[in-house]
């Protein structure tokens, strides 16, 4: 299925710029997800793309069809929103029927589809039922049900599960995940939940004030935020960060010390070749961490611990203060207690390193797991 780009796009409230010369593209088949923090665009995007705001200037194509002066029923595009907006009147049949009908199809061709889509979905012993008789996820069905009989050449998601609870929204990834590998649409899906962005997405989008701030995989995006934002937009409990500064930088690696306790890393070189004296951000992943000195790891710093939060499978040990502060993720219990005394080690290549303007010191390109 042909995808979607936006060009130059503007867009401001009143005198307030919210998007200014904004690109976007959306690959065949692609499931892109928006990210970020409230207010940074995502639903005004997705409006944009559905004609339910127009642009001040620039050019939304869908496939190889500029859209962007058509109304919104002309677009070839479905949106779900968060409140599922079925009719409450009608069974699950007849919503999932509805924008056929409207469409004019026949009444065989409607009946055909709906019973596709209820099939696909698992509603098929549902089809009769009212959405009052439904529960939350069932009734999220219905919704996407009706977007996909449509066939749509984009589908629009406005973070689609939020209203459901935590098992279901879970569920319902998954549930989002296997129906997307069999439809293959392309897809463009805003939500606020990192795991489920990190699951669903081929790619992550993640907004900020109107501008992209990170386009990436969900590994590279994790693994080498292009930013300190977004590095700590994603991980809970969140990257730990050190002040420090470059000893020395050069193409045999990087030497950096840590601001407070003093630690000395050595590191693989970078692209660019920041100045002695350079200061910089350290950031490690909570997981990343690790007690055990193998040949892959080096010395990260060494902390007293302040407590340790057991959680079943895995636990959270809080160390030293202030600026120094660090979080160890660990599996089991750890052993510890307060008090005592870690040395916790890192593979050279979990860590991070990022300028005083927060842009991450540029490294080579990530290696394939
Ligand atoms: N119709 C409107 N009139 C005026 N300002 C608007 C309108 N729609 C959106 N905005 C503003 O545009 C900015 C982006 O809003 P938008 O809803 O797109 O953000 P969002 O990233 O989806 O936020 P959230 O995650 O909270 O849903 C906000 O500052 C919002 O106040």
């Amino acid at each position: 299925m042909p995808g979607a780009t936006l060009s130059r796009i503007d867009k401001s409230f009143g005198t307030v710029p919210l998007f200014q010369d904004f690109d976007l593209s959306v690959g065949d088949g692609e499931f892109v997800v928006l990210v970020g923090p409230s207010g940074c665009g995502k639903s005004t995007l997705l409006r944009l793309i559905a004609g339910l705001e127009n642009p001040d200037r620039g050019e939304i194509r869908i496939g190889s069809r500029r859209v962007d002066r058509l109304p919104p029923g002309e677009r070839g595009v479905a949106m779900v929103f968060q409140s599922y907006a079925l009719y409450p009147q009608m069974t699950v049949a007849q919503n999932i029927a509805f924008p056929l009908r409207m469409a004019g199809w026949s009444r065989s061709a409607v009946d055909a589809s709906v019973t596709q889509a209820c099939e696909l979905l698992g509603l098929a012993d549902l089809m009769d039922r009212r959405p009052a008789e439904l529960s939350g996820g069932q009734r999220q069905r219905v919704a996407i049900g009706r977007a996909i009989v449509r066939e749509p050449d984009l589908f629009l998601f406005d973070e689609p599960l939020s209203n459901l609870d935590a098992n279901l929204r879970a569920q319902m990834r998954r549930e989002f995940a296997e129906l997307h590998a069999r439809l293959r649409a392309p897809t463009v899906y805003v939500t606020h939940d990192q795991a489920e962005a990190m699951a669903l997405a081929d790619r992550i989008v993640l907004m900020r004030e109107g501008k992209i701030e990170q386009d990436a995989t969900p590994e590279e995006i994790y693994r080498r935020p292009a930013s300190l934002f977004a590095a700590r937009f994603f991980g809970q409990p969140p990257i730990n960060t050190l002040p420090g500064h470059i000893v020395h930088a050069d193409e045999r690696g990087t030497q950096v010390a840590t601001a407070h306790s003093g630690e000395s890393l050595f590191l693989p070189p970078l692209r660019c070749a920041p100045p002695d004296g350079q200061e910089v951000v350290v950031a490690v992943r909570p997981e990343a961490l690790s007690a055990v000195a193998d040949e892959g790891r080096i010395a990260f710093a060494s902390r007293r611990v302040k407590y340790v939060e057991w959680y079943g499978g895995e636990c959270q040990v809080g160390l030293g203060q202030g600026t120094d502060a660090l979080i160890w993720r660990a599996i089991g219990k750890a052993g510890l207690v307060p008090g005592d005394t870690i040395a916790l080690h890192a593979a050279p290549g979990d860590i991070q390193l990022f300028g005083a303007d927060g842009r991450a010191l540029e490294r080579p390109p990530l290696p394939i797991l």
